[in-house]
């Protein structure tokens, strides 16, 4: 592992290893990819100012998500069927998160169970990730078994009422393998558990999603989620200043700033293009979090100048597990974290509350002759 020293490579690595099926669901943007390359490319158009003789010999990345102290201003988003690219699956992947320090979101489609991920990293911070099923009484029982679980938010992702076409899952019929189920559904009926098994016409994960999600979701189930708990609640998914704030007023705990990995509604905004105007709109009632398309430090240093108060990652994380497990996921983790370490320390800042918006311009601000 020791020539592997940053994310891309991981994702090399992985891309060589992957089975096509894998590889196709994990790697995946919707449609033409336009807001695929865009995350990334958004990330690399912003320029970094740097700030001399401040005395950076003593640095700390610790800060709080949701009350909870973290060692870093990172964690691992949600990502379905995580044991398609390691044995080990969610597993690895929480014990890898809880040595580190992080936060780790559980997905409601995993393919280990909420109590199992809970039981393998009883002192990480876990939040759970919930889509809503039409069926009530289902999501109704996967938040009791997560407050029973110990997680401690719950994060409703509301930008897939309906599912977005990744093309390559419809050419190539993706199914989960015959060896896996979505393990939170055990017991609820083979159509949630082993509903990804087999395709009908296209992608398995589209016929799904259509048959169970309720794509009648409003603002209404924020309401109705508060009304039986009391978990705090983490928005994924907003776009837009106007969501941000509709979602400040029905009481969450943060917004997520999320185009799902660019695997939703192609031509979207790079989420860290969307991000200036919601921590705008936000004024500080809330944390702001967000991910899509960060692979190194430099890119989480830009997102917390810019008002992010936490940075998460799906991808990159699939990529070290894929190719080691627990000991690759750590990996990855800890190159993300010595990346923004020594950024920070190159920028002139010991903690992140030093790292401002001054700090952070788009590239055009130095093409003005
Ligand atoms: C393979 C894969 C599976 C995903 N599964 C879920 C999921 O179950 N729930 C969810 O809210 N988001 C899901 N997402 C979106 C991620 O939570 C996250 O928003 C995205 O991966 C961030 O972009 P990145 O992969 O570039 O870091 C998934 C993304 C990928 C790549
Ligand atoms: C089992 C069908 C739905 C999987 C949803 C996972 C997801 O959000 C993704 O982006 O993929």
């Amino acid at each position: 592992m020791s020539n592997l020293v940053c994310v891309d490579d991981f994702a090399r690595e992985a891309h060589s290893i992957l089975p096509r099926n894998a590889l196709d669901y994990y790697r995946s943007g919707a449609d033409g990819e336009v807001t695929l390359s865009l995350n990334k490319e958004a990330l690399r158009r912003l320029r970094i100012r740097p700030r001399m003789l401040r005395d950076v010999e003593h640095r700390s990345t610790e800060t709080s998500a949701l009350g909870a102290r973290v060692a870093v201003p990172f964690g691992v988003s949600p990502t379905a069927m995580q044991r398609m690219a390691h044995p080990d699956g969610e597993v690895a992947n929480v014990r890898a998160v809880s040595k580190l320090g992080g936060v780790y979101i559980l997905s409601t489609l995993a393919t280990t169970s909420i109590e199992e991920v809970a039981r393998a990293a009883p002192e990480c911070t876990r939040w759970f990730q919930l889509y809503i099923y039409k069926d009530r009484k289902i999501t109704e029982q996967l938040v009791r078994r997560a407050e029973r679980a110990g997680y401690k938010a719950l994060v409703l992702t509301v930008d897939a009422p309906v599912f977005g076409l990744r093309r390559a899952d419809a050419r190539h019929k993706f199914t989960l393998p015959s060896h896996l189920q979505l393990a939170n559904f055990v017991g609820l009926g083979e159509d949630k558990t082993n509903g990804v098994a087999s395709a009908e016409s296209g992608s398995a994960l589209n016929e799904y999603v259509a048959k169970l999600f309720d794509a009648s979701l409003s603002w209404r189930d924020i309401d109705w989620l508060k009304s039986f708990t009391s978990l705090p609640i983490v928005l994924k998914g907003v776009l837009t200043r106007e969501d941000a704030i509709l979602g400040v007023e029905h009481g969450v705990a943060a917004i997520f700033v999320s185009n799902h990995g660019a695997r939703q509604l192609d031509y979207t905004p790079a989420a860290i293009e969307a991000l200036p105007e919601i921590t705008a709109a936000v004024k500080g009632r809330c944390q702001v979090f967000v991910d899509g398309g960060f692979s190194n430090g430099a890119d989480i240093f830009k997102a917390l100048a810019l008002g992010a108060d936490m940075v998460f990652v799906g991808r990159p994380a699939l990529w070290g597990l894929t190719h080691s497990g627990q000991a690759g996921v750590e990996k990855v983790l800890g190159i993300l974290k010595e990346e923004l370490d020594r950024t920070m320390a190159l920028a002139g800042c010991t903690n992140l509350k030093q790292i401002d918006k001054s700090m952070v311009v788009h590239e055009s601000f130095y093409h003005k002759l």
